[in-house]
C-alpha cells in the first residue's frame, strides 16, 4: 500500500515536471513540442491523480497555476484583476456535470448562457482610459505579463481610440478589455512560406505565429505580420456596470473593438450544445483557427456568486473539439525544389480522411524536422490537419514498426536538374544552386508574378508550367515578351484570356520598390524586408549600388541579409536580368515617405461623401479611407466626423455647416489620404 503511494507520487512529480517543460515550450518559446491532445492528456492524467489524491496537491502543480511567468526581455504588465485559464470539456456528457454543477451551487436554474468560438491564439489584455488606448500585455502567469503595448498598436484592427457608436454609453474612466489576437490561416501560410523561403524553422500552427508576432522585442516584425482580434471579456473597469456577459459583448462592438460575430446568447445548455455542433460544422470553412466553445454564464450575478477556482473561474467551460487526426502509412518521401533553391521534403501517404477531407501529403518541413520526429518511409504515422492548414505528421506509431521502414536521405544531387545541393553552415535549409534549374525558374516566375509581388493576375502556378515547359518563358524578362500568338493555341486558352493575361502583364510593369525587391526573390528578403530597403534607399539604382556598412546600417537589416543584397546584385546574370526588365518598360516607383499607418487621421471617424470627385469613384474614395481606419456613413448626422465635400454636392453640406461638421474639399483630402504631398 505504501509503495503503491509512493508510486503515485513519483508519477506526479513525474508529470509535473513533463508539463512544467511543455508549458515553456508553447508560452515561453512558441514552439511546442508536442501536440496540444497530447498535452491535454497528460495534464488530464495530473488532474485526476491529484483528485483523488488530494494530500500531493502541492500549490505550484501546473494544475494550481495558469501559464506561465513573463519573459524578463519585456517590461512586465500587471493586471488588476489576474487572467485565468478555463476549465476543458472534451465531451458532451462533461459539459451537462459543468451545468449541473453551475445549477446545484446557484440553487436556481441558470437564465442564460452565452456560446463563443473558442480562439486559438494568444490572450491579451488592452487598457483604454478615457477611451484611449494607454497600455497591452499578453496573459503571462495570470497576474504579470508581458507589456507589449507598442506591438499591439500596430495590429489594425484594435482601435486606439474608442468611440461610442449607435448610440452606445461613453467610453469610460478606465477599461481593461481581453482578447486574443490571432493569425488567419492565410497569413500564417503566407508567414511559413517566407520562413521556409530565408532558410528558418516555419511555425508549427498558427496560434504559434500569432504568439512569436506578438511577443518581439522589434514592433516593426509585428506589423509586417498581419493579426487581428476578437475581445471577449473585461477586466478591471471603472465608470461603468455591466449586469450580463452579453451586454458587455455589444457594449465592446459599439466602442469600435472587434467582437466575434459567431456568439450566440442561449437560454440553456441544449442550445449551447447545438451551437457548438454549429460551430464545429463551419470550423474549416473559417479564415481563422478555432479549438473549441466557450460557454459561459451570462449573468453577472451569478458569475460573482459562483466565483473562480486558482486557475479557472467556475462559471465557464470551453468545449474542445476533436482534433482532425488520423493514422496512415508514409509510403514515400518526395523533394520539392522552391524559387532560392530550397529542397523541402513531402510524405506520400496512402490515402486517408482526415476530418472529412482526403489526405495524400503532408509537409515534413525541412530533413532536421524528419530526424527529429524519426520519420521513416513505410511508417504508421499520426497526421493532423487543422483547419485548411496543409496537413502534418505529428508523430510516428513506433510500436507498428516491422524492421522493414527506410531511413530517408536527403538526395546529393537535385531531383530536377540533376546540379549538386548544398547546405549552408547555420541553416536548415538544403539547396539546389543551379540558377537556371528549371524548378527554380517555375517557382521563381510563380513568386515573381503574386499577389503581393508583381501581382499579375492569370500568371499563376499552372500558366507558368504550360509556358516553361513550351519553352515560352525561359527567365523572368520572358514574361514582357510574351504575344497574343503565342497564347491562343495553348491547352485552356482563348482569344479573351490571352488578352485578359497580356492586359494584366502589361498593368504590372508600373509598380513601386518595395514589390519589385519583393519580386525579383533575393535570398532572405521577404514583404518586410524589401519595405524596409525601399524606404531606405528609394530607388532601385541605390539599392543595386549598397554596400554591406549601408545595408547593416539599417534598423532591422542584419549580416545574413546584408550579405544575400550584396551578392544579389553583384552578380553579372541578375543585373543583366533587372536591365532587361527595364528595357521590357517596367518603371518603378520610389517609395512614399513615411507609412502613417497606425496612427492615422481617418482612425475611427465617421466620414460622408457628397458631390462628385476628380480623381476617384466614390467607392474608391470610400475604400481608402476605410483602409485607414474610418467609418463611411450616408447621411449626415450629429455622429459625422468629416464631410468630404466634391463638385455639385448636395443637402448634406448644408447640413454639415449647421452642425459645425468639419468640411473637407478634394485637395485638402488628397493631403489627408497621403495621395499627395
Ligand atoms: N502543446 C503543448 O506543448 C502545450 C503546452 C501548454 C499548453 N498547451 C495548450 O494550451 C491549453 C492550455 O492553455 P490555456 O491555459 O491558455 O487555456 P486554454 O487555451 O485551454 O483556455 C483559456 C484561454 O482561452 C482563450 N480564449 C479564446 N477564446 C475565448 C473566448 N471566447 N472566451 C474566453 N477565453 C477565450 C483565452 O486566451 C484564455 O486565456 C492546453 O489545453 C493545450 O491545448 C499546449
Ligand atoms: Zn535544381
Amino acid at each position: 500500500m505504501k509503495d503503491d503511494l509512493e508510486k503515485i507520487r513519483q508519477r506526479i512529480e513525474e508529470l509535473r515536471r513533463e508539463i512544467l517543460y511543455h508549458n515553456y515550450r508553447y508560452y515561453a518559446l512558441d514552439d511546442p513540442v508536442i501536440t496540444d491532445q497530447e498535452y491535454d492528456t497528460l495534464f488530464r492524467e495530473l488532474q485526476e491523480l491529484e483528485e483523488r489524491y488530494p494530500q500531493f496537491i502541492t500549490p505550484d502543480s501546473p494544475t494550481q497555476k495558469v501559464g506561465h511567468p513573463p519573459l524578463e526581455s519585456f517590461a512586465p504588465f500587471e493586471h488588476r484583476i489576474p487572467m485565468l485559464s478555463l476549465e476543458n470539456a472534451f465531451s458532451e456528457e462533461e459539459v451537462l456535470a459543468f451545468d449541473a454543477r453551475v445549477r446545484r451551487a446557484l440553487g436556481s436554474p441558470v437564465y442564460s448562457y452565452v456560446a463563443e468560438p473558442k480562439m486559438d491564439g494568444v490572450a491579451v489584455e488592452v487598457i483604454y482610459e478615457r477611451g484611449v488606448l494607454t497600455g497591452a500585455g499578453t496573459r503571462g502567469d495570470g497576474r504579470v505579463g508581458e507589456d507589449v503595448t507598442p506591438n499591439v498598436k500596430t495590429i489594425r484592427s484594435i482601435p486606439l481610440r474608442l468611440t461610442a457608436f449607435d448610440g452606445a454609453p461613453e467610453p469610460p474612466e478606465y477599461l481593461a478589455v481581453r482578447g486574443e489576437v490571432f493569425m488567419e490561416k492565410e497569413e500564417f501560410r503566407r508567414l511559413n512560406r517566407e520562413q521556409t523561403e530565408k532558410g528558418l524553422p516555419p511555425f508549427a500552427n498558427p496560434r504559434n505565429a500569432a504568439a512569436g508576432s506578438l511577443r518581439q522585442l522589434d514592433s516593426r516584425i509585428t506589423a509586417s505580420r498581419k493579426l487581428r482580434a476578437y475581445f471577449y471579456g473585461v477586466g478591471h473597469v471603472e465608470g461603468i456596470e455591466f449586469r450580463s456577459h452579453w451586454e458587455i459583448l455589444e457594449t465592446l462592438r459599439s466602442w469600435g473593438l472587434p467582437v466575434n460575430p459567431l456568439r450566440k446568447l442561449c437560454k440553456d445548455i441544449r442550445s449551447a450544445i447545438a451551437h457548438y455542433h454549429e460551430l464545429e460544422r463551419m470550423r474549416s470553412a473559417l479564415p481563422y483557427e478555432i479549438d473549441g466553445v466557450v460557454i459561459k454564464v451570462n449573468e453577472i450575478e451569478l458569475q460573482k456568486r459562483l466565483g473562480e477556482k486558482t486557475r479557472s473561474p467556475r462559471w465557464a467551460i470551453a468545449f474542445k473539439f476533436a482534433a482532425h487526426q488520423a493514422v496512415t502509412r508514409v509510403v514515400g518521401i518526395n523533394v520539392q525544389v522552391g524559387r532560392t533553391g530550397v529542397l523541402t521534403p513531402v510524405a506520400e501517404l496512402e490515402p486517408v480522411q482526415v476530418g472529412g477531407v482526403v489526405v495524400r501529403h503532408a509537409t515534413l518541413h525541412n530533413y532536421d524536422e524528419i530526424k527529429r520526429k524519426d520519420i521513416r518511409i513505410g511508417d504508421r504515422v499520426v497526421v493532423q490537419r487543422a483547419g485548411d492548414v496543409i496537413p502534418e505528421v505529428v508523430r510516428v506509431v513506433k510500436e507498428a514498426r516491422t524492421g522493414s521502414e527506410k531511413e530517408f536521405a536527403m538526395p546529393d544531387r537535385c531531383p530536377v536538374c540533376a546540379s549538386k545541393v548544398v547546405r549552408f553552415p547555420e541553416e536548415v535549409a538544403y539547396r539546389c544552386i543551379n540558377q537556371n534549374c528549371p524548378a527554380r525558374v517555375k517557382a521563381s516566375i510563380i513568386h515573381f508574378a503574386s499577389r503581393n509581388a508583381m501581382d499579375i493576375e492569370g500568371l499563376g502556378e499552372k500558366t507558368v508550367n504550360l509556358l516553361v515547359d513550351r519553352g515560352l518563358i525561359r527567365k523572368i524578362p520572358d514574361i514582357y515578351r510574351l504575344k497574343k500568338e503565342d497564347l491562343v493555341n495553348l491547352p485552356g486558352f482563348a482569344d479573351l484570356s490571352a488578352e485578359n493575361l497580356l492586359k494584366a502583364i502589361d498593368k504590372s510593369r508600373r509598380t513601386n520598390l518595395s514589390r519589385f525587391l519583393f519580386a525579383l526573390g533575393i535570398p532572405y528578403v521577404g514583404e518586410y524586408t524589401a519595405s524596409l530597403l525601399a524606404t531606405h534607399f528609394k530607388s532601385l539604382k541605390a539599392v543595386m549600388e549598397a554596400g554591406r556598412d549601408d545595408l547593416v546600417s539599417i534598423h532591422g537589416i542584419g549580416d545574413k541579409v546584408a550579405d544575400a543584397v550584396v551578392e544579389y546584385f553583384r552578380n553579372p546574370e541578375n543585373r543583366a536580368m533587372i536591365k532587361d526588365l527595364l528595357d521590357q518598360g517596367l518603371e518603378i516607383e520610389g517609395e512614399p515617405e513615411e507609412v502613417a499607418e497606425f496612427d492615422s487621421f481617418w482612425k475611427g471617424k465617421t466620414v460622408v461623401f457628397t458631390g462628385s470627385l476628380k480623381n476617384f469613384t466614390r467607392d474608391e474614395a470610400s475604400r481608402i479611407v476605410t483602409s485607414l481606419g474610418a467609418r463611411v456613413a450616408n447621411s449626415v448626422s450629429r455622429k459625422t466626423d468629416v464631410v468630404v465635400v466634391g463638385e455639385n454636392p448636395g443637402s448634406k453640406l448644408e447640413k454639415a455647416q449647421k452642425l459645425g461638421i468639419q468640411i473637407m474639399r478634394e485637395e485638402e483630402f488628397l493631403e489627408k489620404v497621403g495621395q499627395r504631398r
